[in-house]
């Protein structure tokens, strides 16, 4: 039989995107042998032994850390640097540390004091996802043809690199390996601003309603729906990630306003041809994301 891609895989934070990895390794022995599944809240263990996503399950990240070859943080972003620098002193050496973050700089700035020469520190941050969270809302499949975007530092040794890609290769994913801050400027503008927009719009309809004495969003349109689907995303998922890509998001709500403000001028000067011109480019964009089965 051939070697699984980990012995064995430890899993810290199995939520939505933590369980949905143990729900694939339970599927696919080729990813590890053993599985731990390390969540500091008990229900959140209760539950994951209730859905046997793992073969061992604790609260004790230390234990969990210890035993394991691959250690994946799954938790908030707020969150990574502080777990990161609790279980790196216990971990075996040549062991290989991940995490799935969706904000890459300032995560891998407060790891960099903590990390030792014999544990290779290998980001990875699947571009796959959904509005709900917590470990029964995971599925298999979650990474079937989705991008997952590693940021190694200089010095991260090919081997583990090459651990990490065949690991996300196994659970279905594409691999692009990426500059840190060329990630973060990135994901601003396909994931964190558009998150910004769909939270704040359906804050302004809110508003709006409160003004009106009127049931606004009783009357939402499939479009408000569609658009607004992220916005029952986890709060505090959501503040750690606008806080810890702070710059990224800013540069591109500022883009963002400019062209919002282009679509004004021209609907306030009756400009036909601009405001045709910027629903086309939308559309097009729209229609090749749906080509390449993105959307
Ligand atoms: N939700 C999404 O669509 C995506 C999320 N991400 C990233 O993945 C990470 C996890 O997100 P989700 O799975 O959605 O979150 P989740 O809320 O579903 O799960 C997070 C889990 O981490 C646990 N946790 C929090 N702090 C902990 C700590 N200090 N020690 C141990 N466990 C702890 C929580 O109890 C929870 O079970 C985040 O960093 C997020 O930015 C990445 C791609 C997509
Ligand atoms: O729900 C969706 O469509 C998402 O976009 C989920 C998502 C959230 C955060 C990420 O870092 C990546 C993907």
């Amino acid at each position: 039989m051939t070697q699984p891609i980990v012995d064995t895989l430890c899993v810290i934070g199995p939520g939505l995107i933590g369980s949905s990895v143990l729900r694939r390794a339970r599927l696919d022995s080729a990813i590890a042998r053993e599985t731990i599944a390390v969540d500091r809240d008990e229900q959140v263990c209760a539950r994951v032994c209730e859905l046997d996503l793992a073969d061992i399950i604790t609260t004790d990240a230390l234990r969990g850390a210890a035993e394991a070859d691959v250690v994946m943080l799954c938790v908030p972003v707020g969150a990574i640097a502080t777990v990161a620098a609790e279980i790196l002193p216990v971990m075996k050496p040549g062991a290989i540390l991940t995490d799935v973050g969706s904000t890459r700089r300032s995560v891998v700035d407060a790891i960099a004091p903590h990390l030792r020469p014999d544990v290779a520190y290998v980001p990875a941050h699947p571009m796959a996802g959904t509005e709900h969270s917590g470990p029964d809302a995971g599925f298999a499949t979650l990474f079937e043809n989705r991008w997952c975007l590693l940021t190694p530092l200089e010095n991260t040794s090919s081997k583990a690199i090459a651990t990490i890609e065949a690991l996300w290769h196994a659970m279905g994913a594409r691999t692009r390996v990426m500059d840190i801050d060329h990630h973060d400027r990135i994901c601003a503008i396909v994931s964190h601003v558009p998150h910004l927009l769909a939270f704040s719009i359906c804050h302004t309809a809110d508003t709006l309603a409160d003004e009106l004495r009127s049931e606004v969003l009783d009357f939402a349109a499939s479009g408000f729906r569609d658009f607004t689907r992220i916005a029952a995303s986890d709060p505090i998922m959501w503040r750690d990630i606008f806080l810890n890509n702070r710059e990224a998001i800013l540069e591109m709500l500022e883009r963002f306003a400019q062209d919002a403000q282009k679509m004004a001028t021209a609907i306030r000067e009756g400009d036909e041809a601009t405001i045709v011109s910027s629903v086309e480019r939308g559309r097009a964009i729209r229609r090749s994301l749906i080509e390449n089965r993105q959307a």
